[in-house]
């Protein structure tokens, strides 16, 4: 089996994962609080074991580490559900203070060999790891910074292990903390060079789903992390139940990414609409086709127009006809085809699993690696120049032993990544 550990780290971390093992459990008919099986399909037990450990009892767990710097979330989690192991939780004293460098140097640096210790056992008691995947926000302190520390620990320790991110990335129009640029610009080399894939999860476009598409103003972050659940769970269907493709994460990567620094992946889910609006819903495929396509249902705050597709994945589930989805999928990129490398022949590529997620009928996943990504990271550089240029709260980060250095030169990582995606949208070098 191929198996993958899950590494949940900070609030946002945790609670993302938490709605992720929420919506799993269900599909691979695991009791969220209890962990036994209650299932009716043996497809739900065929590859439990990639993202679940089985227990003596027959009862699953789920194969992740959970941790913060500060104790309240992880604790919360642990009188929640028995689906976490108890010696799973990595908890430290100090909260990281929504600062990089506590993350990374201190409060975070305490708890580091805990958290690797942890993901040790993991990996020794699983047949054939195929990877981790880290779930985090890069806006508050833990997720930045001791996310990237792990992240330098598992690529040493592991070389021969992807490792894939799912990162909530901060918006200037959703700001918890004013500190969130600093601290989304100092996780951004650990992202380029020692994340494998990084499916980028942008509060700016979740905020505008939730308050757009799904009429719920000022949204909870419950509804933001079901709707990255669901996604997740789009995203992770060929590894967790049986299909055409012999799915893997090497598979994801060495088909979406045609250089290894181009790795920032756009997701998008559909439907995405209100229950009402569900009603009347032709229920299509081409409708969900028609969805995953529009920047309305992209978990980044991008325009597709404004950029062309290096890849992209569309993963379809529920019954429905395969020729169809064939056919509206190369539809949809002849009809586009300026928004499609030239230099990629088969860059688009479909999946369907016949068994919808809870709730729904049908639903569409979609992947997308493109040069519009840009506008994101431009958003990331713009945010931090202006308060470095004054140095404006850079006290809190130099006096936990950071340099101003280290700012400027994340930021040329950025302006680089840039670039790189800039120059493949034409020529075709990355
Ligand atoms: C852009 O062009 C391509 C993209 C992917 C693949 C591929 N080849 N083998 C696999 C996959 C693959 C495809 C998936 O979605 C369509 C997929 O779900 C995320 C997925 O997820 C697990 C996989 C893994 C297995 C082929 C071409």
């Amino acid at each position: 089996m191929r198996e993958i550990v899950t590494l949940q780290i900070g609030g946002a971390g945790n609670a993302i994962g938490d709605a992720f093992w929420h919506v799993i459990s269900h599909e691979h008919g695991v009791d969220y609080a209890s962990g036994r099986f209650g299932g009716t399909s043996q497809l739900q037990l065929e590859r439990i074991n990639v993202f679940f450990n089985a227990t003596a009892s027959k009862r699953f767990y789920a194969r992740s580490i959970l941790i913060d710097t500060e104790a309240s979330t992880v604790q919360r989690l642990s009188s929640s559900s028995q689906l976490y192991r108890p010696e799973n939780f990595v908890a430290g004293s100090e909260s990281a203070g929504n600062n990089f460098a506590r993350g990374y140097h201190t409060d975070g640096a305490a708890i580091l060999d805990q958290v690797l210790d942890n993901t040790r056992r993991e990996v020794e008691s699983v047949d054939s790891l195929q990877g981790f995947q880290l779930l985090h926000s890069i806006g508050g302190g833990t997720g930045s910074g001791l996310t990237s520390l792990i992240m330098e620990a598992l690529v040493q320790q592991y070389p021969d292990n992807l490792l894939c991110n799912y990162v909530t990335i901060p918006s200037p129009n959703m700001s918890q903390v004013v500190v969130e640029p600093y601290n989304a610009l100092l996780s951004i080399p650990a992202l380029v060079n020692n994340s494998h894939l990084t499916f980028c999860l942008d509060n700016e476009a979740l905020f505008q789903i939730c308050n757009r598409n799904l009429k719920i103003q000022m949204s909870g972050h419950e509804h933001i992390n079901h709707i990255v659940a669901l996604t997740m769970s789009g995203i992770t269907t060929c590894l967790r139940f049986p299909g055409q493709l012999n799915a893997g994460l090497r598979k994801i990567y060495v088909n979406m990414v045609p250089f290894p620094r181009l790795h920032f992946l756009i997701p998008g889910f559909a439907p995405l609409v209100t229950c009402k609006q569900q009603q009347f819903s032709k229920g299509t495929v081409a409708e969900l086709v028609q969805q995953i396509f529009s920047s309305n249902n992209l978990l980044c705050a991008i325009d597709l127009r404004k950029g062309k597709l290096l890849t992209a994945a569309g993963i379809f589930r529920g019954r429905m006809s395969p020729r169809e989805v064939d056919q509206l999928m190369t539809g949809v990129r002849n009809k586009n085809i300026n928004n499609f490398v030239d230099w990629i022949p088969n860059n688009i590529k479909t999946a369907i699993c016949d068994i919808p997620p809870r709730g729904l009928k049908m639903s569409a996943t979609f992947i997308g690696n493109t040069t519009a990504i840009q506008t994101l990271f431009q958003r990331l550089l713009d945010g931090s120049i202006a308060m470095l240029r004054r140095k404006a709260h850079l006290h809190w980060y130099t006096g936990e032993g950071m340099e101003e250095r280290e700012f400027t030169d994340a930021q040329e990582e950025l302006q680089n990544i840039i670039e790189d995606y800039r120059g493949s949208g034409d020529s075709g070098e990355g």
